[in-house]
């Protein structure tokens, strides 16, 4: 796939072949069978892509490798340069993502995607999805005034992050509604308060009484009913939507440029990029960042006491509800003093409290595809074959509560990933053992030494693992730090508060203090009212803003967007 010939189409994990253009799946998020979009074709790299990006700004970076994907035709390259540049120019650092080096001995560093408008990762692709929708927008209501112009109606979950994320980058968005649901009481504060304080009439939070995952099933639900779809136009801010994972692929070369460009790196050496992992989309950019031709030795999936990934990379089976005294790496699976919600831990990294990875369906067509079709077999029947595959996966998940792979597909997942299992009490050590090290990396903060946060400490405990079976000084783990400490005040007040001079206020951004006390708009939905409830609710509400912008002269098409 070049950059100058016409956009590539897109397929559904479920089988479905839409003929979609890359416009269709970013505002569609979701394929009509149920599926996720993945391109036709996983573009390779330029011969001299090494030389020619090594030196690149994240901005130029981003645009080499969207254009991979999204052709001229489709975005013209000075409107996909603009919506890049105005996306990243909202981030509080000049290298939008920075890797900083935690560890000199042990080739341990630290990609940091906090330094966006809400604090954690989500914002990298958010910010840049927020903009891509109101671009597609602009273009189709050019000229067109009041109900004939198309409104999107964005639905999504979260278990905190994309939620806010997914908030600043639409907020004020002409022609765009957006609903957040999230599980009442299960985010933190700041994650809370970041949502809920957000006044503009397009921002709509619902808490629903409920998991992460009920939330992530009610977006799906609403996906797949013909009711609200032949009313209302829906899309998807949540890593279904293609543009999220696409958007992600950057970091991954930017941060490997930032590690090869530094001295502390000898030719020859090999990367590991380990990630905090709950619904798989961060790590799945990674994948596509590695299938592309990033020298990428593995990846390494860390997840926290929701281990349904690590125990599918060690058994084969993926199952929603571990069997009680199963056997993990790292220790046993067992109910401690915790509450399980529906077979969700509740732990101490929230935004990681997932029962099911939406994303792995992506990686499961990959793998069937690699493993079930012979050469003799067309691209038409492999992909039909993949599809069919992952299509019984799924509705064995739906109907049993887990499925179970055989040997050649899990040897597929273990050419590229391995995983660990990271117990709350190692997330806690490891944040109290890092502010202890006297890195480079804590001699550019204003605190005694760096503080993660507790899904960041979980990467790093994970690195801590892997760097036993792949040692310095040949190989260097870039650990993804996914969000900002300030975030999740338990788990780092828990660690940190014995430590001489530590104290939370200093590690509270100015746009974060005082935020607790502002007022709040928020809905709350019954788990028992169903997805229809849910329906009923964003139907009205979309109504009622809908009427109000048309008192206010706000549907006439000439407004400027913000
Ligand atoms: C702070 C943080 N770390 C890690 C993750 C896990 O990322 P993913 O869901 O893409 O696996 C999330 C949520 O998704 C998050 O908010
Ligand atoms: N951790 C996420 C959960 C949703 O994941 P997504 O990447 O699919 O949007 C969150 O913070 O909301």
């Amino acid at each position: 796939m070049s950059s100058h010939t016409v956009s590539q189409r897109y397929l559904s994990t479920r089988g479905g072949s839409y003929d979609l253009s890359f416009e269709d799946v970013v505002l569609k998020g979701l394929a009509s069978d149920g599926g996720l979009f993945i391109p036709e074709e996983i573009p390779s790299l330029p011969e001299d892509w090494a030389s020619k990006w090594q030196h690149l700004s994240f901005s130029d970076l981003a645009y080499e490798i969207f254009s991979l994907f999204i052709s001229p035709s489709e975005i013209p390259s000075e409107d996909l340069r603009n919506i890049i540049l105005r996306s990243y120019s909202t981030f509080r650092t000049k290298e939008v993502t920075p890797t900083v080096t935690l560890d000199t001995e042990r080739n341990i560093h630290l990609l940091e995607l906090f330094h966006g408008p809400t604090f954690a990762f989500k914002d990298v692709a958010l910010q840049f999805l927020g903009n891509l929708f109101e671009y597609f927008l602009v273009r189709r209501n050019q000229g067109k005034v009041g109900r004939d112009r198309e409104h999107l109606t964005v639905i999504g979950a979260t278990s905190g992050d994309t939620g806010s994320a997914a908030i600043y980058g639409l907020r004020g968005k002409k022609d765009v509604s957006v609903f957040i649901m999230h599980p009442d009481g299960k985010v933190s504060p700041v994650q809370e308060a970041q949502m809920t304080t957000v006044m503009d009439a397009n921002v709509h939070n619902i808490a629903v009484d409920g998991t992460f995952d009920d939330c992530q099933d009610f977006v799906k639900a609403l996906f797949a009913d013909p009711e609200i779809n032949k009313t209302h136009r829906l899309a998807a801010v949540n890593s279904i939507n293609w543009a999220r994972i696409l958007a992600q692929i950057t970091y991954y070369f930017y941060s490997y440029f930032t590690l090869i460009n530094s001295s502390s790196f000898v030719s020859g050496a090999t990367v590991r990029f380990v990630v905090p992992t709950g619904n798989f989309g961060d790590i799945l950019a990674g994948y596509f960042a590695k299938r592309m031709g990033l020298p990428s030795e593995k990846l390494v999936i860390a997840t926290n006491e929701n281990d349904i990934l690590h125990r599918f990379w060690k058994t084969g089976k993926y199952e929603k509800k571990p069997v009680h005294g199963q056997e993990a790496e790292g220790g046993f699976v067992e109910d401690g003093a915790k509450a399980h919600v529906d077979g969700v831990k509740e732990t101490l990294s929230p935004a990681m409290d997932i029962l099911v990875s939406s994303n792995f369906e992506r990686l499961l067509w990959y793998l069937a595809y690699r493993v079930y079709s012979s050469d003799s077999d067309s691209v038409q029947q492999r992909r039909a074959t993949a599809g069919e595959h992952v299509r019984n996966w799924l509705n064995e998940l739906k109907s049993e509560g887990g499925f179970h792979v055989d040997e050649s597909i899990l040897a597929a997942a273990s050419e590229d990933f391995e995983s660990e299992r990271v117990s709350d009490e190692e997330t806690l050590r490891t944040i109290k053992e890092v502010y202890s090290w006297p890195s480079p990396a804590a001699k550019k903060t204003s605190t005694n030494g760096y503080i993660l946060d507790p899904h960041s400490a979980i990467g790093i405990a994970a690195t801590l693992r892997s760097i036993e079976r792949s040692p310095p000084p040949t190989t260097h783990h870039i650990a993804l730090a996914t969000a900002h400490p300030a975030k999740f005040s338990r788990a780092v007040d828990m660690a940190l508060n014995a430590e001489k001079g530590f104290s939370f206020d200093k590690v509270l951004p100015e746009e974060l203090a005082g935020l607790e006390d502002k007022p709040r708009r928020l809905n709350k939905c019954k788990k028992a009212d169903g997805w229809e409830g849910v329906r009923r609710m964003v139907i009205g509400e979309v109504e009622a803003e809908l009427a109000a912008a048309e008192r206010a002269g706000r549907r006439n098409g000439s407004q400027s967007h913000s």
